[in-house]
């Protein structure tokens, strides 16, 4: 039993409900009342002696807010996870010794694991609120709103009213926004709830050579080139008559085909390779691109005529990073989606999701499906934490520290940019003369600030 607290106080420790651990500067517990083994799962003599560095590794508890307590020299208040699967409000405060150095950390819990279930259940229960009133509205003048598709924000939810006020008429959209955002998912929701009956049919003009991709496009006649099909071939133009022809990529289109599509739109007819009589079709045309076409349109490499009837109805779809409720709505959807799809019962801790919530994701929802689809398929514990993110959403926590004005002190502000350029450096670097020479400072400053955010590099 530990000698640093008295008999008279042990027995009263010992009698409180709540768990006391009492550790030294290094991070050792040099005391742990009997409550700790309800709390963490070890009995009192098992935690006497340890590390917190170690156990915040073997995720006895994690995040450890000894840990934080030693890295930031003052109290800390956060919330934890224990492996005995309980959720910790936990405090940690500091006693000082006469020359005011760190003596002792002492922290005690709080369960919370009831609350925050109850949370979880309410939030739970507001969202299916939401989603039923978001539905029963938009059912009100939506045919086919797929509950696969998110619209939470105010920017998504007023782009699918503007799409369902056009969808019936035959006026030529543009579809704009960077790659990933669902310009492809908005032309077929359009489609959809059009009264056209024909298909929705797609070409990406940017995925094949010219000459190939003219006879996607309009077909050709029995024999009109040598290597060609002699039935001849049906263009999708032809395909998509009295349903929705989808130009992806629009803006690969080169400007011999740029021509014949202006033709097209103008006069709906067209030329079938080989043949001299046009072709009447009656199609509703949406075209996409994620390239800046008025810029192209400057730069003489796009018909500014086209371009002018293509966006007769121009919609703009906003990357998801300025879409805050999308993207903790898809979260969601994409946990339950995987889950169910890989026959998995994955959570994600509270503090991945806000990792995830704070990433830029360029790649937009393709890139967030693909990393909560592999999240869940190669996670082998049930809770996904932070440290299964890949670097590049890890590093987001601190690489910008703006993100955090108002809730932490300029100080900390500080201390988190520093620690990530002392990460960036150590991922490039193999040595700390290396990263020393990296960085334009001197090797002894690398290993002191590494040595001040010891947690993050040596375990
Ligand atoms: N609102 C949404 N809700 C749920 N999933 C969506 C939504 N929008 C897009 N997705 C999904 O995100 C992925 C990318 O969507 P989509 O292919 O439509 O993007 P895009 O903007 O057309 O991409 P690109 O520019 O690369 O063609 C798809 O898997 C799609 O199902």
């Amino acid at each position: 039993m530990s000698s640093i607290v008295s008999e008279f106080w042990e027995e009263i420790l010992d009698g409180v409900y709540n768990d006391v651990l009492i550790t030294d500067p290094k991070g050792r517990i040099v005391y742990a009342n009997s409550s700790s083994e309800y709390w963490f799962g070890l009995r009192e003599e098992e935690l006497l002696g340890k590390s917190i560095y170690e156990l915040e590794q073997k995720r006895v508890f994690y995040p450890s807010v000894v840990r934080l307590v030693l890295e930031k020299n003052k109290r800390q208040t956060i919330i934890q996870s224990t492996t005995a699967g309980k959720k910790l409000l936990v405090n940690g405060d500091i006693i000082f010794n006469q020359k005011g150095d760190i003596q002792y950390v002492v922290t005690y819990s709080q369960d919370i694991t009831d609350f925050e279930k109850l949370k979880t259940y309410v939030a739970e229960v507001e969202l299916e609120l939401k989603k039923v009133k978001d539905e029963l509205a938009s059912l009100k003048n939506s045919k086919k709103w797929t509950n696969q598709m998110v619209a939470a924000s105010r920017q998504m939810k007023q782009i699918l009213n503007t799409a369902l006020m056009v969808a019936d008429s035959d006026a030529t959209i543009l579809i704009t926004g960077e790659t990933g955002v669902g310009k492809n998912v908005l032309a077929k929701f359009i489609h959809d709830n059009s009264e056209r009956k024909g298909s929705f049919v797609e070409v990406n003009c940017g995925s094949l050579p010219e000459n190939l991709l003219e006879s996607e496009l309009f077909g050709y006649a029995p024999g009109s080139f040598t290597g060609a099909n002699s039935k001849g071939k049906k263009g999708v133009v032809e395909e998509a008559e009295n349903g929705t022809l989808f130009l992806d990529e629009i803006g690969e289109l080169p400007l011999n085909l740029q021509v014949k599509l202006l033709t097209l739109i103008q006069e709906k007819k067209f030329f079938k390779i080989g043949e001299s009589k046009p072709r009447h079709v009656n199609f509703r045309l949406i075209a996409a691109t994620h390239v800046n076409l008025e810029k192209k349109v400057k730069e003489k490499a796009f018909r500014e005529d086209l371009f002018y009837r293509l966006s007769v109805i121009p919609l703009f779809i906003p990357p998801l990073r300025e879409r805050e409720e999308d993207l903790s709505e898809m979260i969601l959807l994409f946990k339950n989606q995987f889950n169910h799809l890989h026959k998995k019962k994955k959570e994600f801790d509270p503090q991945t999701i806000d990792l995830l919530l704070r990433y830029a994701w360029p790649g937009n929802i393709r890139e967030l499906s693909n990393i909560m689809e592999r999240l869940i398929l190669t996670v082998n514990s049930t809770v996904i934490f932070p440290d299964h993110l890949p670097e590049k959403v890890l590093l987001v926590d601190n690489s910008n520290p703006l993100h955090n004005i108002g809730k932490k002190t300029m100080y900390e502000l500080l201390d988190d940019l520093e620690l990530n350029i002392l990460k960036k450096a150590k991922q490039k670097c193999s040595s700390t003369t290396e990263m020393a020479k990296y960085l334009g400072v001197s090797q002894p400053t690398v290993v002191r600030k590494m040595q001040k955010y010891k947690a993050h590099f040596y375990s």
